[in-house]
């Protein structure tokens, strides 16, 4: 490819198919993979959705700003017509202590909870050059209760300095344990890359460079075609993401979302391993 267009994903798509290593896996799908690797993408020169299949972007908003309510209702995406988490949905209807419920109340051992993305806002603002601006969603002492153990795992925040040094960038780094390349890891880029942009411009900062680092990264064999097709493709420039004013990280709705300029190329169907 002759391009000047950063395919950081792309790459690392076309290294797994070539050299993964094929393991049978807990699904019973059998998949390609290589553990340990890092994706960088720089928000300032657009906004990470992927060009070269097109992304279900209003499912990637919809399920971050689920996220970000707390709610683990799977009602509340389906009313939306988004149906990614259909089949983890428990006999209750939610997807038990799974993402929300670690993000806004993560269990003291008091019996109280952290709301941990009020702690973040609030401490990247208060300490903006801390190193301890984290958020865990792997919470040992529920992992039994949760549909699926959080495949996004941990995620950091780093503040930059201006010239002055004065507060002006804000990095995100993901560490996410196991990715499904095909069809996660899309998702996955697209909703940090928005949750560093609607926490930037909740501490006045501007969003800089998103780190993505994986742990199992794998392609299913059923999806092998797929992405042969998709690294067929030239890579397009990317979107750009613009976001309405909000009160505060709470308040972001989906309309307040808004993709400028994807022009991807056509989506590509693959089944999800359950
Ligand atoms: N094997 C597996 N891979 C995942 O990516 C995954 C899980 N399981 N379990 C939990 C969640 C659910 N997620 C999903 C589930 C389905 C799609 C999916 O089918 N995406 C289609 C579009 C779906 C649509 O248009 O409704 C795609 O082409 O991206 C994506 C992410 C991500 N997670
Ligand atoms: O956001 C997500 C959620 C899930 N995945 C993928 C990664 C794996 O293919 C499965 C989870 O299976 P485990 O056996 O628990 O690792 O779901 C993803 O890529 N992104």
């Amino acid at each position: 490819m002759t391009t000047t267009i950063p395919t950081p994903y792309e790459d690392l798509l076309g290294h797994v198919l070539e050299n993964g290593e094929h393991v049978a896996d807990r699904t019973g799908t059998g998949t390609s993979k290589v553990f340990g690797a890092q994706l960088r993408y720089d928000l300032r020169e657009g906004f990470p959705l992927l060009t070269t299949k097109k992304v279900y972007t209003r499912g990637v908003f919809a399920e971050v700003l689920w996220f970000l309510d707390g709610d683990t209702k799977v009602k509340t995406l389906q009313d939306q017509n988004v149906n990614i988490w259909n089949e983890w949905e428990r006999p209750d209807g939610t997807i038990g202590r799974g993402y929300s419920a670690q993000w806004r109340s993560f269990p003291k051992p008091d019996g109280g909870s952290v709301d941990q993305i009020t702690q973040l806002v609030d401490g990247i603002k208060a300490s903006p050059f801390s190193r301890r601006h984290l958020v865990t969603a792997w919470n040992p002492g529920e992992i039994e209760d949760m549909a699926l153990p959080p495949c996004h795992a941990l995620f950091q925040f780093n503040v930059g300095p201006d010239e002055d040094g004065d507060p002006a960038w804000l990095d995100c780094q993901l560490y996410q344990r196991s990715a499904d390349l095909f069809l996660g890891v899309p998702f996955n880029i697209a909703s940090y890359a928005a949750l560093t942009e609607m926490v930037a411009a909740q501490t006045g900062l501007a969003a800089r460079h998103f780190v993505w680092t994986g742990g199992d990264c794998h392609i299913y064999d059923n999806h092998r075609e797929q992405v042969t097709e998709q690294l067929s493709r030239e890579p397009r420039p990317y979107p750009t993401l613009v976001l309405e004013d909000a009160p505060s990280i709470f308040d972001y709705e989906l309309t307040d979302l808004h993709v400028v300029g994807y022009d991807p190329h056509p989506a590509i169907k693959a089944a999800v391993s359950v």
